[in-house]
């Protein structure tokens, strides 16, 4: 089995190191091979996703990626800007199910932006479509007749775009506490009306999940309100994106949450997929050794789990990182003051 590593820009490559020597404390015995992606990648071969790291990830099991992001690199062509390395691999690789989980952990509701009575009872996990929406439509920069400058983004999704996703969602809630709730801007939006009529008629196909719809405004208030009401959110690709921060601030950190970006393809053991932590790569932290490593070492989890099949392995980590948490070693994002480092040997010392 071999895992495509891509660290790529700012705080990435600190947090990769930590999931690579758990990776390696847990002594499975799978390759790794590394390249470069991103801002990185650009400086290095002057593309943000060269052909080689593209097929890299083509040939693997499974891609763990760290952060892409660098702010030499704004002002760049859009198509040369690093996070055109991630939207790439999303769309070249098929992966167009992205899982993001949001569970309080012991001992951290204190530092939720919530009450610790309302945030206490998180666990969700948002159910993000990632190949489509307005991410991936027509997108430019004109001058109109009368001079002004104007800026536009085609907002789209195909009624086969919509029922894979949905597919996806209800058999997550299935195998959870059997509540979907769909989120959109129907009231609104066309994409949305759509998205909503063939949530409702893939539903016909799981009468045993309990299915609701709510508006994104409503969702992103419901969410600091009483986020304990939710089970699985399924959601376009820009509203996921959104929401699935504002999740992250109520179990206390972006640097706690993890994601796996899945697509059909299936691998000797499981499904193929990209592991990443959903933050980016804070540039404002970066090579300070203050990231949070947690939502890395989680997104090794979802991959020994989702992609090659190793579930006990999975849990290992997973208890590794909740042990490590309950026992109060946080770094600045979570009010402690340990070292990225640091909270990689608290979670290497409870594996
Ligand atoms: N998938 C990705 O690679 C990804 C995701 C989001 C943003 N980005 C990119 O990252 C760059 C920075 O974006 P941004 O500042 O909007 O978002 P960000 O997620 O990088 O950072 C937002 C804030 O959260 C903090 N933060 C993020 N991760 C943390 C961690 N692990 N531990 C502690 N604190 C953490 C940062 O210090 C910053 O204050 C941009 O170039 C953006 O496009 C990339
Ligand atoms: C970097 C950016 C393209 C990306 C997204 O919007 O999907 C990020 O915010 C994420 O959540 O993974
Ligand atoms: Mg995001």
């Amino acid at each position: 089995m071999m895992i495509a590593c891509l660290p790529g820009d700012g705080i990435g490559p600190e947090i990769m190191a930590e999931a690579l020597r758990v990776l390696a404390a847990l002594d499975l015995g799978i390759e790794t091979a590394i390249a470069d992606v991103g801002g990185a990648a650009y400086k290095a071969h002057g593309h943000p996703l060269p052909p080689e790291t593209l097929e890299l990830a083509r040939t693997s099991d499974a891609v763990l990626f760290g952060a892409v992001g660098d702010p030499e690199c704004d002002n760049l062509e859009r198509h040369l800007r690093p996070e055109q390395a991630i939207l790439g691999l999303r769309s070249a690789l098929g992966l167009f199910a992205n899982l993001r989980p949001a569970t309080m952990f012991k001992g951290l509701e204190d530092m939720s932006a919530l009450k610790p009575e309302v945030a206490s009872a998180i666990d969700l996990l948002i159910v993000r479509e990632l190949n489509g929406d307005v991410y991936f439509g027509e997108k430019a920069q004109r001058v109109l007749e009368d001079g002004r400058r104007q800026g536009y983004d085609f907002m789209s999704y195909a009624e086969d775009e919509v029922r894979r996703i949905a597919h996806v969602a209800f058999r997550a809630a299935q195998g959870r506490k059997g509540k979907l709730c769909s989120v959109d801007k129907a009231n609104v939006l066309e994409t949305s009306q759509l998205w909503r009529d063939v949530v409702i008629e893939v539903a016909a196909e799981y009468p045993d999940v309990e299915l609701s719809h709510m508006y994104v405004d409503n969702a992103a208030m419901q969410l600091v309100r009483n986020p304990g009401q939710f089970d699985v959110v399924v959601t376009g690709n820009l509203f996921g994106d959104i929401l699935s921060d504002q999740a992250s601030m109520c179990v206390g950190s972006i640097g706690l949450l993890a994601s796996a970006a899945l697509g059909e393809r299936q691998t000797a053991s499981g499904t193929f997929g990209l592991y990443e932590p959903i933050h980016g790569s804070a540039p404002d932290i970066a090579g300070q050794d203050k990231a949070n490593p947690m939502a890395m070492i989680l997104s090794l989890a979802m991959l020994l789990r989702h992609s090659l099949g190793l579930e006990e392995a999975a849990v290992r980590v997973e208890k590794a990182v909740s042990q490590a948490l309950a026992d109060g070693i946080t770094g600045a994002d979570l009010g402690g003051s340990a070292g990225t480092t640091e909270v990689g040997d608290a979670v290497l010392a409870r594996l």
